[in-house]
């Protein structure tokens, strides 16, 4: 099985980083991807540019033989659909192979809106981390996807390409990258709430300068 794990990473953190390696070992994974997002379909544009967080991502995680970068939604032009990302997954990795589709709580309460969604759904299994302050299943439409598609078990999803949903747990790490950037606009260190290398690429090159504080989630 492969993991795909896509966001913004504007920028990578440890929020990011462990609850990954958790699902990759839970779930035996043979490699996960990380999958930097170019145009946002549902957020505003992201602060640092598209090279800045895959430096950023790839300093991450050097250390680790089982993850990886995927720069194909950089490379792409417009917005950066998942529905289409798979779709090219699909085609190089051939129809049979499980993909899993990692995402925290947050993005999977909003599932049901992104871009063909049950189509998604047949491309890939889901994954979702659990995540401080965010429910879930926050709708009943999305209480009937999970009461058809749940699953517990990794050799459900080890036995089909797609189509089922596990919840993963994971150790629970209340970091954002908004939160980071505050610090940043503030003048405070984001020290350990990312990797060193990560700190030090924004340190050296300067990448939030001038960025806005952004909204904190609720
Ligand atoms: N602390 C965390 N725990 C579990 N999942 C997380 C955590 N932070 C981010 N994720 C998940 O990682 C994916 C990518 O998230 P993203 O890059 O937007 O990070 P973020 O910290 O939520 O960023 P921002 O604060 O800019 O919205 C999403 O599926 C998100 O739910
Ligand atoms: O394809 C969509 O419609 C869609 C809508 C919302 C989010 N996503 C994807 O969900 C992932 C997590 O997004 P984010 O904002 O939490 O970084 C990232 O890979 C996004 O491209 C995808």
């Amino acid at each position: 099985m492969i993991g795909i794990f896509g966001g913004t990473f504007d920028p990578v953190h440890f929020g990011h980083l462990r609850p990954a390696l958790e699902c990759l070992q839970g779930l035996d994974l043979e490699q996960l991807r990380f999958i930097p997002l170019k145009v946002p379909v549902h957020r505003p544009q992201p602060c640092a540019s598209p090279a800045a967080r895959l430096a950023m991502l790839e300093a991450a995680i050097a250390d680790e033989p089982r993850f990886m970068v995927d720069a194909r939604e950089l490379e792409r032009p417009g917005r950066s659909y998942s529905y289409d990302t798979l779709a090219s997954l699909r085609a190089e990795l051939g129809a049979q192979r499980p993909l899993c589709l990692l995402v925290g709580a947050d993005a999977f309460a909003a599932f049901l809106r992104w871009h063909r969604p049950q189509e998604i759904l047949e491309l890939a299994h889901l994954v979702v981390m659990r995540r401080p302050g965010h429910r879930a299943l926050v709708d009943p439409e999305l209480e009937a996807l999970y009461a058809r598609r749940g699953s517990d078990t990794r050799a459900e999803l080890a036995r089909a390409p797609g189509g089922r949903i596990l919840f993963q747990e994971v150790t629970q790490i209340d970091i954002s990258a908004t939160r980071i950037r505050r610090l940043l606009a503030t003048g405070q260190s984001p020290r350990y709430l990312l990797p060193e290398p990560v700190r030090a690429y924004i340190a050296r090159t300067g990448v939030y300068d001038g960025c806005g504080m952004g909204e904190l989630p609720a």
